[in-house]
């Protein structure tokens, strides 16, 4: 009962459920505890702000597939410049749960619970499952202690005897061991859960939670505060194991037993599971409660607070990066750029032209403005900025940051001090630059470039424009793959599709792409093989060693593999890989490639399969 808990608590939930709290009507296996929607703030149908609050659920879904650390963050507008229909949105899913969990409230929220809205149309909205939470809102929530809205939620039974000391009990819990370990869990997650295994008071469970971007010293104020005054995190306890208990960390030794107790050890009782400190309280704390006639008590509070920073660690996972913390001031990029001078001219490609520029502390970039006329869309644009940003591997490009005023569109990468390799394959004299381990060694981080695209990223990307000149050689002529401008997000299982409007380069588009349109991973394998199989081609020298020339020849045969007409027959990119590194590996004889008759063939020669059989002979 409300009076057998803390004053403030009951203050609060009667707050909570006077500004609009609705208990679940869900209907829905996975029911939401409440909704809270404010009251003065509606969108129209068919407005911008509802065709963004669908990208953003859109975001927030995708972005809870194979999530880790079972938070994101997303902002979607129409205009930076105005930040006109901003929404911004994060879901927080309970430090327990696995991915497909995570997955399904998400969605469940998204798709389902969100958009039916007990109150339709409300520009903000928050929805708490026992498992996780989402928010949306057209007002900034990142960076903010925020106090409201939060909820409360509680079971009928109450504590019969003792409450203060149970209390205390809690509060140490938290004080001890769960807002430590919370507070210590790294930038990816902050999340602890803990137990009192005490039959005399039942055993109690406890869960304590941040959003992971906290700093270890707010988060731990935060889970301390809210145990007393109900705000902000999120926070759980009851007298049955409701968070799975696998996710406790294992149990330390006990205490040596020449150990006497300490005076604080008794007043912060807490978990067998905790420190030595906490057990030994326990032990002490037991004949206290004894007597206690707890027959059941659930507490249940759930808040959200969300604080951003814009300094990342090395370690930062990609679902910690925000389209927000990527923007760049236009004056910024003006200013690096000496107003996008002449002289700071790096390129034109299909999408506008390329600027090197200085940011004030010193790091070099290289700025794509978008021609207006590129007919890249926003939807494209946000892809790009998207997918780029998320996706971090040493052979692909960074994408830094991106600025949009006006009509003007940039996306500010890193600079990379050799250009591309098509400068070098079709230089003569540059191409001097490239002897066959130089060749070998960027083919083979292309193909692990690729590979990181199409199975090891958490997305599955499939690039759809690999060519030479999407290849960026820096300083030490490392590739990076760029452009992903045209790159496609896929869910999961999800491997291959179909597009009305070809996007590409004739010569390195496979078939299947170029004339119906259909791309897969075994598009990208194709123009990989181009790409990998020419480049051997491309330096074939007569004054080469016979190692070098048996590994160019299989260069090209696995080029040919690539290439074949039919996607089955082709490897994967991981086969590519293998076959790539180990030379003893025995390949297969390839079929005709595509377009063997045409000139876009990369020219095998005739004698190609006799080569093969007697290489050193070549
Ligand atoms: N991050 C970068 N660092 C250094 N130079 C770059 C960078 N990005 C692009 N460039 C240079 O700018 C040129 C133009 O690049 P851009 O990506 O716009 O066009 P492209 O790849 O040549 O053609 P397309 O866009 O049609 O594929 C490149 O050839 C390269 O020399």
């Amino acid at each position: 009962m409300a009076q057998n808990i803390n004053p403030s608590f009951v203050h609060f939930s009667i707050f909570v459920l006077i500004i609009l709290l609705m208990i679940s009507k869900s209907t829905s296996s996975r029911r939401y505890l409440a909704q809270y929607c404010s009251n003065d703030t509606m969108f129209a149908n068919n407005s911008q702000y509802q065709a963004n609050l669908n990208t953003l659920f859109h975001y927030l879904s995708s972005n809870a597939t194979n999530n880790p650390n079972g938070y994101h963050q997303e902002l979607v507008f129409s205009d930076a410049n105005t930040m006109s229909d901003t929404i911004y949105g994060h879901f927080l899913c309970r430090g327990d749960q696995s991915t497909s969990s995570c997955h399904d409230y998400v969605t469940t929220a998204t798709t389902t619970d969100l958009p039916k809205t007990y109150y339709p149309n409300r520009k903000d909205a928050i929805i708490w499952y026992n498992e996780c939470l989402v928010r949306y809102s057209n007002n900034s929530f990142f960076g903010r202690m925020d106090e409201f809205p939060a909820m409360m939620y509680w079971n009928a039974n109450s504590i019969y005897n003792n409450e203060t000391r149970f209390m205390e009990l809690m509060k140490n819990m938290m004080n001890i061991v769960i807002a430590v370990r919370a507070a210590s869990g790294g930038s990816r997650k902050k999340s602890a859960t803990d137990y009192v295994n005490n039959t005399a008071i039942q055993t109690i469970y406890k869960l304590g939670q941040c959003t992971p971007d906290l700093t270890p010293n707010d988060c731990n104020t935060c889970l301390v505060d809210a145990d007393e005054n109900l705000v902000r995190c999120v926070v759980r306890y009851e007298v049955y194991p409701f968070f799975d208990l696998s996710s406790l960390p294992p149990p330390t030794p006990p205490p040596p037993p020449s150990q006497p107790p300490s005076p604080t050890a008794d007043s912060s009782s807490s978990s067998e599971h905790g420190s030595n400190k906490v057990a030994l309280a326990i032990r002490i704390t037991i004949p206290k409660v004894a007597l206690i006639a707890l027959a059941a008590v659930g507490l249940t509070f759930l808040c959200c607070k969300r604080r951003r920073t814009h300094k990342k660690t090395e370690n930062e996972s990609e679902e910690s990066i925000s389209l927000v913390s990527l923007l760049f001031r236009f004056d910024t990029v003006r200013v690096a750029t000496d107003n996008f001078s002449d002289a700071n001219k790096l390129g034109r490609g299909g999408f506008g032209t390329v600027y090197k520029g200085t940011l004030a502390n010193g790091q070099k970039i290289a700025v794509k403005r978008l021609a207006m006329d590129s007919g890249q869309g926003d939807g494209e644009f946000k892809t790009e900025v998207l997918l780029v940003a998320k996706l971090q591997h040493r052979n692909l490009i960074k994408l830094l940051g991106f600025c949009l005023k006006e009509k003007e569109r940039l996306l500010i990468y890193e600079f990379v001090a050799n250009t591309s390799l098509d400068n070098f394959l079709f230089d003569v004299s540059k191409r001097t630059n490239l002897n066959w381990e130089t060749c070998h060694k960027i083919t083979v981080s292309i193909a692990r470039g690729i590979l990181y695209l199409h199975e090891d990223s958490r997305l599955r990307i499939i690039h759809r424009d690999l060519n030479a000149s999407n290849v960026l050689l820096d300083a030490d002529m490392n590739p990076k793959i760029a452009d992903f401008g045209l790159a496609r997000l896929f869910g999961v299982d999800q491997t291959q599709g179909d597009t009305d409007r070809i996007v590409g380069t004739y010569g390195y588009m496979a078939p299947e792409y170029a004339m119906q349109g259909f791309f897969s991973v075994k598009s990208d394998v194709f123009s990989f093989g181009i790409l990998g199989g020419g480049t051997a081609l491309d330096i074939v020298d007569p004054t080469l060693s016979t190692r070098s020339r048996i590994e160019i020849i299989r260069s090209i045969h696995m080029g040919l593999l690539c290439v074949q007409e039919s996607m089955e027959d082709r490897p994967t990119m991981s086969s590519v890989l293998l076959m790539l590194s180990s030379q003893s590996l025995a390949l297969p004889a390839p079929s005709p490639p595509a377009f063997f008759t045409q000139t876009a063939s990369i020219g095998i020669p005739r004698n190609f399969n006799s080569m093969m059989s007697s290489p050193r002979e070549y």
